[in-house]
C-alpha cells in the first residue's frame, strides 16, 4: 500500500482527453476507448450497483502539445516513464490515446461515483483525491494498469512565515474570484458553498479549485498542478511552497491577463475617454470605476459584459456638469416671449418675474410653474419660448398614462432590459444639466398602483430640497436636478394628486375668445402655416373676416389647434392653386386673396351653427353652461319632456351620479313648489306629477357629464316644462341648488363665461358667489354684451330666466341665510 493509506499502490489507470483532473473535484466524462471500456465493464460487473468506491488513476492526454500559449509546458524537458516500454510511433487518433508515452506522468487518483453504460462506451463521474505520479506501468493490455505514488497534501508549519504569507494570499485571491463570480450572478448557494471551502480548505486544495474555475487550457493546468523543476522535491515544505507560489502567481496572470486584453479593446479605450470626459461627480467616478474593473475582468461574449457595457455607456452620456449659459436679459426675453405668443399676460409677467430671481439670485428654487388649460392654448409651445427667452435647452416629457413608478425613476439594472427613468433619458437627451423640462399633462400621471407610484417619484423630482440627489434606479448614482427648470402643464388642476399641487403654482389659461383667435391666427398660425407650405407673405391673404368665418363656421375648440390645421387646409389649397399657374407661366392670373366662398369650397359646408341666438325657444329647453374634463368651458341646451305615466322621471346622456342627483333635486323641489308656481291648481294636489313620465336628456350624449353645476338650469327647465313659458336660448345659466331653493357657487367660471361669449349669449345667470370670479378673472372685452344676474336663491333664477316675470303666485319663503362658518 502507499503512504496513502487509502489509495493503492497499483492502480487501473484511465485516460482522459484533454481534462485535468484536481483533489476535491468532480468530474463527468465519457470515453469509447476500448481498453478504458473494458475497465469499466468490469468495475460496472463486479457490483450490482452503479454506484461504485473503485479507485481509478485518471491520467490527461496527449502529452506533448505543439499549443504557443505563454504559459505552455513546450520548454520543459519530456517526463521519463519508469517501465514503459518504449513503443513505435503511431498515427494520433485525436479521441483515444496510442501509446503510454502520450499519457501524463502525473494524474490523480479518483473515486468512480458513477457508471452508465452508453450505446458507444461508457459514461463516469469520478471524484478526485489525490495526485499521483505513475512510477511504472505494470500492464497494457486488456487495460493500463500502473504503480502509482500518491501525494498527500502536506500540512503547511505554523511557524512558516513565508508559506503562511502565501496561504493567506491565496484565500485573498480566492475571495476575489468569489466577488467576481457574485457579479456574474452565480446562485446564491453555490457561493455559499464556495465561501465556505474558500474559508476552511487546505491550501493545495483552494489553489485546485481556483485553478479549476478560472479558464485555464488544459496545459496551463498541468502546468500548474507540478512542474518538471519540482520533480526532485515532490514532497515537504519545498514542494508546497514551490505549488503554492506557483499557483498563485498564475491565477494572478491570469486575472490581470484579462485586464490587459480587455483595456487594449479600442471600444473599451473609447468608453473610457467618453466617461473622463463627461465629468463625472465623485460618487460616479466611485461606481464607474468599479464596473470598469468588473468589465474588464469580463469576456466580450458574457452577457454580463454588454450589460455593464450599456450601463457605462449611459453613464458617460448623462450630463454631469455641463450647462448652458443663461440669458439673462429681462428684456431681450421679455420681446422673444411678446414675439412667440399672443396674450398671456400673467404668464408671460410670471415668467419674467421667475428670470429677474434668477439673474439677481443663482437659484431657481421656489414653486414650480404649472400652466393649466384646455388643449391648444398654446401650454406646450409657450414652454419652448421659455427655455429660448433663457437660452436653455428644451425637453419635453410626456406623462400621460404613466402608471409605472420605474417610467420616471429607472428599472433596477437587474431587470432584462432595464432603462433609466423619463428623466435622466431627459437629460442625456439634451446633454446638459440645465435644461427646461416640460412635465406634460400632470395630471394624468398614474397614482399608487400595483407598480409603484408614479406620482410619488415625481415628487422627489419637484421638491428643490431633495432634487439634488435624485435617485435613478438603473444608473444609481444621485443625480442632480436642482438646476433643471420643471414647468408642468395640466388641462384640469382637480385630477393632479395634491402633494404635487401644493409644489407648483397655477397659472391658468382659459381659453381663446375669438376676437383673441383671430389676432392669433393674423400673427402667428398664418405666418407659420405660409412658410410651412412654402408660400410667400403676399401669395396668400385672408381678412380677419375670412378668419373669422373659419375660427366660428369650422372649430369648436377653447384653444386654437384646430383653427391652425383649417389654415393649413386653406394654405394647402392655395399652395397648389399657385404652383399650377406657376407651372403655365400665368402668375398674374393667380388671386393670393381667399375669400369666404373659397373657405367654403377648401373646407366644405360649415361644421359648427352654434349661434343659439338663432335658437327656436321652447319650453323645458335650457341653455346650461359647462366645463368639460379637458378644462375648457361650452354650453349645453338641457331638454326636459313630459308624457303620459306614473310619476317616473328618466335621465339620458351618459351623466354621472352627481348630475343625476341633481335632477332628482330639480324635481323634488318643483313638485314641493308646484301649487306656488302655478303647475298644480290645489295645494294638496298629487295626482299631477303621478300621471306623468319626465325625461330629461342633455344632448352630446357620448360625452360624460357630471357635477352639481347644473342644478338651477335642470329646475328651470322643469318649470318651464310645466309652465308651458320659454327661457330665450341666448339666457344661459349654470350653479349648484339645494332642496331649500339656494343657490351655491361652481367652478370654472372664467372658462365658462368666455364659453358663453363665443356662443353669442347675452344673459348669464349665476351664483352670486362666484360675482368675484366674474369681476376678478373674466376679461373685459369678453364681458362686453353679456348681462350677469347673480342669484342667491332659485327664484332669482326663475325670475331672470323669464326676463323678469315673477311666475310664482305669492312671494316666496325667506330663504336662510347659509352659514359659511
Ligand atoms: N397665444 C398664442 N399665441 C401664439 N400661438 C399660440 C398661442 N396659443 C397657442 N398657440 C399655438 O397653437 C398651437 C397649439 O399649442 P400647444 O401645442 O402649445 O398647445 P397645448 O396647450 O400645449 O395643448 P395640449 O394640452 O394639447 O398639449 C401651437 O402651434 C401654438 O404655437
Amino acid at each position: 500500500m502507499n503512504a496513502f493509506h487509502s489509495i493503492p499502490n497499483i492502480l487501473p489507470i484511465v485516460p482522459i482527453k484533454n481534462i485535468v483532473l484536481l483533489p476535491g473535484l468532480i468530474l463527468r466524462f465519457h470515453t469509447s476507448q476500448k481498453d478504458t471500456v473494458q475497465l469499466l465493464q468490469k468495475i460496472y460487473k463486479a457490483v450490482d450497483s452503479k454506484e461504485t468506491k473503485y479507485i481509478v488513476g485518471c491520467v490527461p492526454f496527449p502529452r506533448s502539445t505543439s499549443t504557443t500559449n505563454k504559459n505552455s509546458i513546450a520548454s520543459t524537458a519530456p517526463l521519463t516513464h519508469p517501465g514503459s516500454k518504449p513503443s513505435s510511433p503511431k498515427k494520433k487518433t485525436g479521441e483515444h490515446f496510442d501509446q503510454t508515452s502520450d499519457l501524463h506522468e502525473y494524474g490523480c487518483a479518483a473515486r468512480i461515483v458513477r457508471l452508465e453504460s452508453t450505446s458507444t462506451g461508457f459514461m463516469a463521474v469520478v471524484e478526485g483525491i489525490a495526485r499521483i505520479r505513475i512510477e511504472r506501468y505494470i500492464f497494457e493490455r486488456p487495460y493500463l494498469e500502473a504503480e502509482v505514488t500518491a501525494f498527500l497534501e502536506p500540512a503547511i508549519p505554523k511557524d512558516d512565515q513565508e508559506l503562511q504569507e502565501l496561504a493567506g494570499s491565496l484565500k485573498s485571491t480566492g475571495r476575489e474570484l468569489l466577488a467576481v463570480l457574485k457579479d456574474l450572478k452565480v446562485p446564491l448557494p453555490v457561493l455559499v458553498q464556495l465561501q465556505k471551502f474558500i474559508d476552511n480548505a487546505p491550501a493545495g486544495s483552494l489553489a485546485d479549485l481556483l485553478v479549476n474555475t478560472i479558464e485555464l487550457t488544459y496545459e496551463e493546468k498541468l502546468m500548474l498542478k507540478i512542474s518538471q523543476k519540482t520533480h526532485s522535491a515532490v514532497e515537504g515544505k519545498k514542494y508546497l511552497g514551490f505549488y503554492l507560489r506557483n499557483q498563485l502567481n498564475s491565477i494572478k496572470d491570469e486575472l490581470s491577463d484579462r485586464d490587459d486584453s480587455s483595456i487594449d479593446d479600442d471600444d473599451v479605450t473609447d468608453l473610457i475617454k467618453r466617461l473622463q470626459a463627461s465629468g463625472l461627480t465623485a460618487e460616479a467616478e466611485k461606481v464607474v470605476q468599479r464596473e470598469l474593473k468588473r468589465l474588464k475582468r469580463m469576456h466580450p461574449t458574457q452577457a454580463e459584459y454588454q450589460i455593464v457595457r450599456t450601463y457605462l455607456e449611459t453613464l458617460s452620456e448623462i450630463p454631469w456638469s455641463k450647462c448652458t449659459t443663461d440669458v439673462l436679459e429681462i428684456n431681450k426675453a421679455r420681446q422673444q416671449l411678446e414675439d412667440d405668443h399672443y396674450g398671456l399676460t400673467t404668464v408671460k409677467k410670471r415668467v419674467l418675474e421667475y428670470l429677474a430671481v434668477l439673474k439677481l439670485k443663482d437659484d431657481i428654487r421656489g414653486p414650480i410653474l404649472c400652466l393649466q388649460g384646455p388643449p391648444g392654448v398654446g401650454k406646450t409651445s409657450l414652454g419652448k419660448s421659455i427655455a429660448s427667452a433663457l437660452g436653455r435647452k428644451f425637453h419635453r416629457i410626456s406623462l400621460g398614462g404613466v402608471r409605472d413608478e420605474a417610467e420616471i425613476r429607472g428599472h433596477r439594472r437587474t431587470y432584462i432590459g432595464a432603462m433609466p427613468g423619463l428623466i435622466a433619458q431627459g437629460l442625456r437627451r439634451v446633454g446638459v444639466k440645465n435644461p427646461v423640462f416640460l412635465l406634460d399633462e400632470i395630471d394624468k400621471v398614474g397614482h399608487l398602483s400595483n407598480h409603484g407610484d408614479p406620482s410619488a417619484a415625481l415628487l422627489e423630482v419637484l421638491d428643490p430640497e431633495q432634487n439634488n440627489t435624485f435617485n435613478d434606479h438603473y444608473l444609481n448614482v444621485p443625480l442632480d436636478l436642482s438646476k433643471v427648470l420643471f414647468i408642468a402643464t395640466a388641462n384640469q388642476i382637480d385630477s393632479i394628486p395634491l402633494p404635487l399641487l401644493d409644489r407648483m403654482e397655477i397659472i391658468s389659461i382659459p381659453g381663446y375668445t375669438f376676437d383673441e383667435k383671430i389676432h392669433i391666427a393674423k400673427r402667428h398660425l398664418l405666418p407659420k402655416q405660409i412658410v410651412s407650405h412654402g408660400l410667400s407673405p403676399n401669395d396668400i391673404k385672408i381678412s380677419d373676416g375670412v378668419l373669422l368665418k373659419i375660427a366660428v363656421g369650422y372649430t369648436r375648440e377653447a384653444g386654437v389647434r384646430n383653427l391652425e390645421r383649417e389654415i393649413a387646409s386653406v394654405c394647402r389649397a392655395k399652395a397648389v392653386k399657385y404652383a399650377d399657374v406657376k407651372d403655365n407661366g400665368e402668375t398674374h392670373a393667380y388671386n393670393p386673396e381667399v375669400t369666404a366662398e373659397d373657405v367654403e369650397s377648401i373646407l366644405g359646408v360649415e361644421k359648427f351653427d352654434i349661434e343659439v341666438a338663432e335658437r327656436a325657444a321652447k319650453p323645458g329647453v335650457v341653455t346650461g353652461l359647462t366645463w368639460t374634463a379637458y378644462g375648457s368651458g361650452g354650453i349645453l341646451f338641457i331638454e326636459a319632456t313630459q308624457m303620459p305615466g306614473k310619476g317616473n322621471i328618466q335621465l339620458t346622456g351618459k351623466l354621472g351620479d352627481v348630475i343625476k342627483e341633481s335632477a332628482q333635486i330639480a324635481l323634488s323641489w318643483v313638485r314641493a313648489h308646484s301649487f306656488q308656481l302655478g303647475i298644480t291648481t290645489a295645494a294638496n294636489e298629487s295626482s299631477f306629477f303621478f300621471e306623468r313620465d319626465i325625461h330629461i336628456h342633455f344632448p352630446a350624449g357620448a360625452v360624460g357629464k357630471d357635477g352639481p353645476s347644473a342644478g338651477i338650469a335642470l329646475t328651470t327647465a322643469l318649470v318651464s316644462l310645466f309652465t308651458h313659458r320659454y327661457v330665450p336660448p341666448t339666457t344661459a345659466m349654470t350653479g349648484e341648488t339645494t332642496l331649500r331653493g339656494l343657490v351655491l357657487p361652481v367652478g370654472g367660471i372664467k372658462e365658462k363665461i368666455i364659453a358663453a361669449h363665443r356662443a353669442g349669449i347675452k344673459k348669464v345667470i349665476l351664483p352670486s358667489r362666484n360675482r368675484k370670479d366674474v369681476e376678478g378673472d373674466v376679461p373685459e372685452n369678453v364681458k362686453e354684451g353679456i348681462v350677469f344676474v347673480y342669484a342667491n336663491n332659485i327664484y332669482d333664477v326663475l325670475q331672470a330666466a323669464f326676463d323678469g316675470e315673477k311666475i310664482w303666485t305669492e312671494n316666496p319663503p325667506i330663504v336662510e341665510v347659509e352659514s359659511r362658518l
